[in-house]
């Protein structure tokens, strides 16, 4: 069965707008960050952003045929302030990776690919009744870039995720968690960041999203980037060849800016 999308040569970005127009629009989502195009901007210092999330929360963890995605039941999260007028809820967060670590990241810091970039996934609860409402509108979602490059340790809280992955290899399959993920080690240290106007980095490819790209990387082991690239693309009753169907790789590649203004926060 072919894919509607995918990151295929037959199916991949490059085509996605003969299904999906806004895919060509002027508003994508990556962007290749050129800090030397950057302006600072006193309003996002005044104003630093700041996130709420539990520690203890249920999770469900999903094969998407496109990777995995933690959705969070949001109702005590907030993230506001920096770039956002409103406060949003955290609906959801996956990750984008390569097939080699020279890959992975869907932004790319003047020209520099990062091996896996996570998005954490909020929505205008402020403004909007439904996280579907809030993709439609140029200010319905937010979304956290962090980029991750392979370090010697093994990243603890993304390891609770990991344990998870095994059951859930083929496209479909979901596994309820409710376990401690403490979100603050899901992202860095430093709260400096780029901020710009774009969409979701698939399709239907809104041009819904205001986005926050964290400068500082956090790390990932070698062995937990192989474990997400274990995941099938398809369901385990299509039959296919077990080297067949592997997520290796689900990025996007970087849209022009145009005439886009990127903002930073910090050094
Ligand atoms: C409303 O329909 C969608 C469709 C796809 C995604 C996931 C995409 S968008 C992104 S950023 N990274 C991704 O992989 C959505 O996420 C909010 C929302
Ligand atoms: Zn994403």
């Amino acid at each position: 069965m072919s894919l509607d999308w995918g990151y295929t040569d037959d199916n991949g970005p490059s085509t996605w707008a003969e299904k999906y127009p806004l895919a060509a629009g002027a508003r994508q989502s990556p962007v290749d960050i050129d800090t030397s195009k950057a302006t600072s901007d006193n309003s996002l210092v005044d104003r630093e952003i700041d996130w709420s999330y539990p520690s203890n929360c249920s999770y469900r963890i999903v094969n998407t045929g496109y990777g995995w995605r933690v959705d969070t039941y949001g109702d005590d999260t907030a993230l506001s302030g920096g770039p956002l007028s409103e406060v949003y809820k955290l609906e959801q967060f996956h990750c984008h990776w390569g097939a080699t670590n020279d890959e992975g990241s869907e932004h790319t810091v003047d020209g520099k690919s990062y091996a896996a970039e996570l998005h954490l996934v909020h929505w205008n609860s402020e403004k909007y009744s439904s996280f579907k409402e809030a993709a439609s509108q140029p200010d319905g979602l937010a979304v956290l870039g962090v980029f991750m490059e392979i370090g010697n340790a093994d990243n603890a809280e993304l390891e609770k995720i990991i344990s998870l992955i095994p059951k859930i290899i083929h496209k479909g399959q979901d596994s309820q968690a409710s376990f401690d993920l403490d979100f603050g080690s899901l992202l860095p240290e430093s709260k400096h960041y780029w901020t710009y106007l774009g969409s979701l980095t698939t399709p239907p490819c809104n041009e819904c999203v205001i986005w926050t790209v964290f400068k500082e990387p956090i790390t990932i082991s070698e062995r937990q980037l192989e474990v997400f690239r274990s995941l099938k693309s398809v369901g385990e009753e299509d039959a296919i060849e077990p080297e067949e169907g592997k997520l290796v790789k689900n990025y996007r590649p970087p849209l022009p800016l145009g005439n886009r203004v990127l903002r930073e926060c910090g050094p």
